[in-house]
C-alpha cells in the first residue's frame, strides 16, 4: 500500500477530478478548472520531487488529469495509472518534456500537454544575463566587494570580455535560441552564426533587417551565418548558448571533443537541459582553461552537480530558474490547466501552439481549444479552425 500523500482540495463536489502535483503561481489556473466543474487536488507535501509511488497515490482509483512536474518520471507506470483512473490527460509545467515517455501515453490514449511561447523571452533573458554575467565576471567581481577585499580601482581588475562586434553562436535556434540571439544581435550588436535542423529563416530575415539599419545609420552592420555543422559554430563563436531539446540526438551534444574546439576564452551557456552537456568533461576542461567561462542553469544529474564545479571561479551556477518570472511562471500553469481541462472537455487543439497568447488575456474566456498537445497527431486529435 502506497504512503497517503497530503493534499488540499478545491470545489470539492466538482464533477472531474483533476490533480495537481505541485502547488503552482498564480490563481487564474485554479479559477479556470473550477469554474469548469472540475474537483481540484493540489498536492501539499514538503518533499520537492515525487517520486512513481507518490504520484500513484495521488491519482487513485478515480482521476480525470493530472498537472505534473519536469522532475517527474512520467512513464509506463504513470501513464497505466491515469488510464486505469479514467484519465485522458496530462500536462507537464514545462515546454521541454524529456521527462515523459510519449510512447507509454499514446499506448494509453493519454494526451501530453507542454507549455510553449509562454516562457521563450523569460528563459532568453536568463540565457542573456548568464552570458553578461559571465562575459563581465559579475558574480566573481560580488563575491570580492561582500569579502571586503576591494581597496581601490585597479588597471587590471576584473577584465571580462567586450561582447560587440564579436560573433553569438545557437545552437538550437527554435523559439527559445531565436529570441536569445536577437537580444544578442540587438542589443549588444554582435554577429550571429547558429545551428539548427531547420533554417531559421524569421531570425534571419530580422538580423537582415537589423544590418541594413545599422548600415543606413554609418555603423558596422551585423551579419548572420547558418552553419553547415555544430562544429562550425563552435570554432568560431566567441559565445555559445544552447537552446535545444534534449533526445538521444543532443545527449552529450557538448563532450570532450568538441569543448576542445571551442575558442579558449569562449563563453558557454546552457539553459536547456543538464544532459545535453558532458558535465564531468566539462569540469576538466575549465580547470584546465581557466579564461573559459560557463553559464548554467540546468544540470546533468539534477539538482546534483557533478564534483569539482561548485569550486570553479569561471563557472556561473543557478537552479534552473530561466522561466522564472512571475508573468510567464502563472502562464505556464493557465497553460498547464487549460491543456488537461481542454481535452476532459474535448476541446479541439489550438491550431498554432506556437500562438498561445489568447489562452494568457486575464480579462477574456480563454478559446474552447486545447493550447498544446505533443502527441495530439499520434492520438488523432481534432484541430481547431478559430
Ligand atoms: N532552463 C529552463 O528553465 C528552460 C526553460 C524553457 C525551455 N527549456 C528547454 O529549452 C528547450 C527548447 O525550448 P523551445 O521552446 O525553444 O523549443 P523549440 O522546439 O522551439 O526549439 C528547439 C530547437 O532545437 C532544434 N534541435 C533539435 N534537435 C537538434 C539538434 N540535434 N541539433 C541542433 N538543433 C536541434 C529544433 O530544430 C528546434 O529548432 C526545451 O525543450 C527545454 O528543454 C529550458
Ligand atoms: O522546459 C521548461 O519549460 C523549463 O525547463 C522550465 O521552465
Amino acid at each position: 500500500m502506497a504512503k497517503p500523500v497530503s493534499i488540499e482540495v478545491w470545489n470539492p463536489n466538482g464533477k472531474y477530478r483533476v490533480v495537481s502535483t505541485k502547488s503552482m503561481p498564480g490563481t487564474r489556473w485554479i479559477n479556470l478548472l473550477i469554474q469548469q466543474d472540475c474537483r481540484l487536488e493540489i498536492c501539499t507535501e514538503k518533499k520537492t520531487i515525487l517520486s512513481v509511488e507518490d504520484i500513484i497515490a495521488l491519482i487513485g482509483d478515480k482521476c480525470d488529469g493530472v498537472i505534473g512536474q519536469l522532475t517527474e518520471d512520467w512513464g509506463e507506470e504513470l501513464f497505466s495509472a491515469l488510464s486505469k483512473a479514467g484519465g485522458k490527460a496530462f500536462s507537464n509545467m514545462a515546454v521541454g518534456y524529456n521527462n515523459v515517455d510519449v510512447n507509454a501515453a499514446n499506448k494509453y490514449g493519454v494526451a501530453v500537454g507542454n507549455t510553449p511561447g509562454v516562457l521563450t523571452e523569460t528563459t532568453a533573458e536568463l540565457a542573456a544575463s548568464l552570458t553578461l554575467a559571465a562575459a563581465r565576471r559579475i558574480v566573481e567581481a560580488d563575491e570580492f566587494m561582500r569579502a571586503g577585499l576591494y581597496d581601490g580601482w585597479l588597471p587590471h581588475l576584473f577584465v571580462g570580455n567586450l561582447l560587440k562586434g564579436q560573433t553569438v553562436g545557437v545552437i538550437g535556434a527554435g523559439r527559445i535560441g531565436s529570441a536569445y540571439a536577437r537580444m544578442m544581435v540587438e542589443g549588444f550588436k554582435m554577429n550571429l552564426i547558429y545551428f539548427d535542423l531547420y533554417q531559421a529563416t524569421r531570425l534571419e530575415k530580422f538580423v537582415t533587417a537589423y544590418g541594413a539599419f545599422l548600415k543606413s545609420n554609418g555603423e558596422t552592420p551585423v551579419t548572420w551565418k547558418r552553419a553547415a555543422s555544430m562544429d562550425e559554430v563552435l570554432q568560431e563563436a566567441d559565445i555559445i548558448s544552447l537552446h535545444p531539446i534534449l533526445d538521444k540526438t543532443t545527449y552529450h551534444l557538448v563532450n570532450k571533443e568538441r569543448l576542445a574546439k571551442m575558442k579558449k576564452e569562449a563563453i558557454l551557456i546552457n539553459c536547456s537541459r543538464g544532459p545535453v552537456i558532458d558535465e564531468v568533461a566539462l569540469v576538466d576542461h575549465l580547470r584546465e582553461n581557466p579564461m573559459f567561462r560557463v553559464g548554467l542553469d540546468v544540470f546533468e544529474d539534477e539538482p546534483y552537480m557533478k564534483p569539482g564545479l561548485a569550486e570553479l571561479k569561471n563557472a556561473i551556477v543557478v537552479p534552473h530558474i530561466a522561466s522564472a518570472s512571475k508573468w510567464t511562471r502563472e502562464g505556464m500553469a493557465t497553460l498547464a490547466a487549460l491543456n488537461v481541462l481542454g481535452k476532459i472537455k474535448g476541446y479541439p487543439v489550438w491550431f498554432d501552439a506556437n500562438r498561445v497568447e489568447p489562452f494568457l488575456n486575464e480579462n477574456a474566456q480563454p478559446p474552447a481549444a486545447i493550447p498544446s498537445i505533443v502527441n495530439a497527431k499520434a492520438l488523432s486529435l481534432p484541430v481547431s479552425k478559430l
